[in-house]
């Protein structure tokens, strides 16, 4: 750990300050600082010191509006916002430089990354020769310096009473500048071999202070999308160094994202020069670009997508049936054996769940839940099916136990029962926790919007009599707690849908819908 490291306070969105020239065609300048800003994770502004006239091929003409509207900008900024880091970029003239280091002195920003813009990639001038000079009396106030081979020159001359220095032509010589820069000024200096012939796009950080010389090495990616390379890295580290407090992992990460960035420049199909970078190819290959759904719209949507079905299933004969109490005693038992064969497999696909869950409140909630599927249902399915239907609230007879298993469970599965069961399981087997989560939900779902809708009177007033045939069964799905509990789930499973790629989310909407089904073709199995 660095001395800076031990005092740095982590800044999750660090506010970023670019002061830099406007480049209209984007890649570079200002409108690359804000992109690179925003694609390392930080908050992006950006003053303006000078507006270009150019795209992937040149710079036609440079203005530079008045020094003073450029003071106004940075005092308008740091009057009300806390800055984090700033990139400086093009400075253009003499003037503009006293400003930038006046407001500099004046403000105590915590990290400045400064990248000594002289010239553009395609050749053209960025500042104006006898401002070259003056650039001196701004390096101290940085914190590090980006320059690349011929910049690097040019300080290192101007730290040297400007004597001139020729252009590094190997990279032990740009280490050396590099080290006469960073000693005269104290800041730390990033030496980049962009411009050095050859397979390798080497970098280093060099700190005189420290005799610390860290190289990064890489091969050099053959594109023409280098256009704002520079502008791109150092607003890169500038964000990163805010966000991590440590210039090495800052510079090593950023030279990973503009590594990629590069990569997928050309598919960018800008200009007919040298090409931006494609900032945000990482964001967008791995995180997607549409909105993620919130965890309501999830459940309205899997919800109204599974209509048909629990209409059809409001529709069945035994629904019907059990409702107005003219169900016949056969086929409702009938129902409950395979409801206690499936009930039991249930219970292991629920603890299946409570295992795969990432967290422990998820854990204990579907354990919870399994625990209530054997004591809860289970338990009314077998006093039913031993005979023992009248004696509610009345525990078991121990001695009864292995009896009252072998009848609860004495029935073959049918049809609906090993389809919805093969389904379940195998979810359960694949190892998704949140496909799982998503399966077991309408056995939830579904049952308690028929016990309230039944306990409402939505089917017919005798479903709300005590004297009912099936009162207990009715009792069961409309008590409070099994709603609670499912309100919970639909929470848990929804809230992992929003996190979920959207292609996880579709899996797991199906897998909903599949369940949906199986519920219906469950119901319709005892009079079919
Ligand atoms: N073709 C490339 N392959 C890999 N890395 C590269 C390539 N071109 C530039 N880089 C990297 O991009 C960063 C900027 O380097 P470069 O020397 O081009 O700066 P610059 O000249 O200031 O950039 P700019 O083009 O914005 O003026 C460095 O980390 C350098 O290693
Ligand atoms: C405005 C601006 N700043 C910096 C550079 C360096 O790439 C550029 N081309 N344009």
């Amino acid at each position: 750990m660095t001395a800076g490291a031990a005092t740095h306070r982590v800044r999750r969105v660090p506010r970023v300050l670019s002061i830099a020239g406007s480049d209209p065609s984007g890649g570079a300048g200002i409108q690359a600082d804000l992109k690179s800003i925003a694609a390392v994770g930080g908050y992006g502004m950006s003053a303006i010191t000078a507006l270009t006239a150019q795209n992937t091929r040149g710079v036609r003409g440079v203005h530079v509006p008045p020094a003073e509207f450029l003071a106004a900008q940075l005092d308008a900024i740091s009057d009300d916002i806390a800055i984090d880091a700033v990139k400086v970029g093009m400075l253009a003239n003499a003037e503009v430089i006293t400003v930038v280091a006046d407001w500099l002195r004046r403000t105590s920003v915590p990290i400045v990354v400064l990248d000594p813009v002289m010239v553009a990639t395609s050749g053209d001038r960025l500042l104006d020769p006898d401002a070259e000079l003056a650039l001196r009396d701004l390096l101290p106030l940085a914190d590090l310096i980006t320059p690349n081979l011929l910049e690097l020159a040019v300080l290192a001359g101007a730290v040297a009473d400007a004597h001139p220095v020729a252009p590094a032509t190997t990279w032990a010589e740009a280490i050396a500048q590099a080290e006469a820069v960073s000693a005269a000024t104290g800041a730390r200096v990033l030496a980049k071999g962009g411009h050095l012939p050859g397979g390798d796009a080497p970098d280093a950080l060099v700190h005189a202070a420290s005799a610390g010389v860290v190289e990064f090495t890489g091969e050099r990616i053959a594109t023409t999308a280098t256009h704002g390379t520079g502008c791109s890295l150092s607003s890169a580290v500038a964000t990163l160094q805010a966000e991590l407090g440590d210039w090495e992992a800052a510079v090593g990460e950023a030279r990973r994202w503009l590594r990629e960035s590069l990569r997928h420049g050309e598919a960018l199909e800008v200009g007919g020069g040298h090409g931006p970078v494609s900032h945000f190819a990482g964001l967008w290959s791995r995180g997607g670009l549409r909105t993620a759904p919130m965890p309501a719209e999830i459940a309205d949507e899997w919800w109204g997508g599974i209509a048909d079905v629990r209409a059809a299933i409001d529709d069945l004969p035994f629904i019907r049936a059990l409702a107005d109490g003219t169900l016949e005693r056969e086929p409702f038992l009938a129902y409950l054996a395979q409801d206690a064969l499936y009930l039991r497999d249930y219970a292991r696909v629920l603890a299946e769940a409570s295992r795969l869950a990432p967290d422990a409140a998820g854990q204990a909630f579907w354990a919870d839940s399994a625990h209530g599927s054997l004591v809860g249902e289970l338990e009314l399915h077998t006093r039913w099916l031993t005979g023992d239907a009248d004696a509610t609230g009345v525990a078991l007879p121990t001695e009864a136990d292995a009896t009252s298993a072998a009848l609860v469970f004495a029935a073959e599965p049918d049809a609906a029962t090993t389809a919805y069961l093969d389904h379940l399981l195998a979810t359960g087997a694949r190892g998704d926790y949140a496909v799982l989560a998503a399966a077991v939900l309408p056995c939830f779902w579904i049952y308690v919007d028929l016990g309230e809708r039944l306990a409402a009177g939505e089917f017919g007033q005798r479903a709300l009599d005590p004297e009912h045939p099936y009162a207990s069964w009715l009792e069961t799905y409309a008590d409070p707690a099994f709603a609670v509990a499912t309100r919970e789930a639909i929470e848990l499973v929804t809230r992992e849908a929003a996190a979920a790629t959207p292609e996880r989310r579709e899996a797991m909407r199906r897998a909903f819908h599949a369940s949906a089904r199986h519920e219906l073709a469950f119901f319709a199995a005892p009079l079919a």
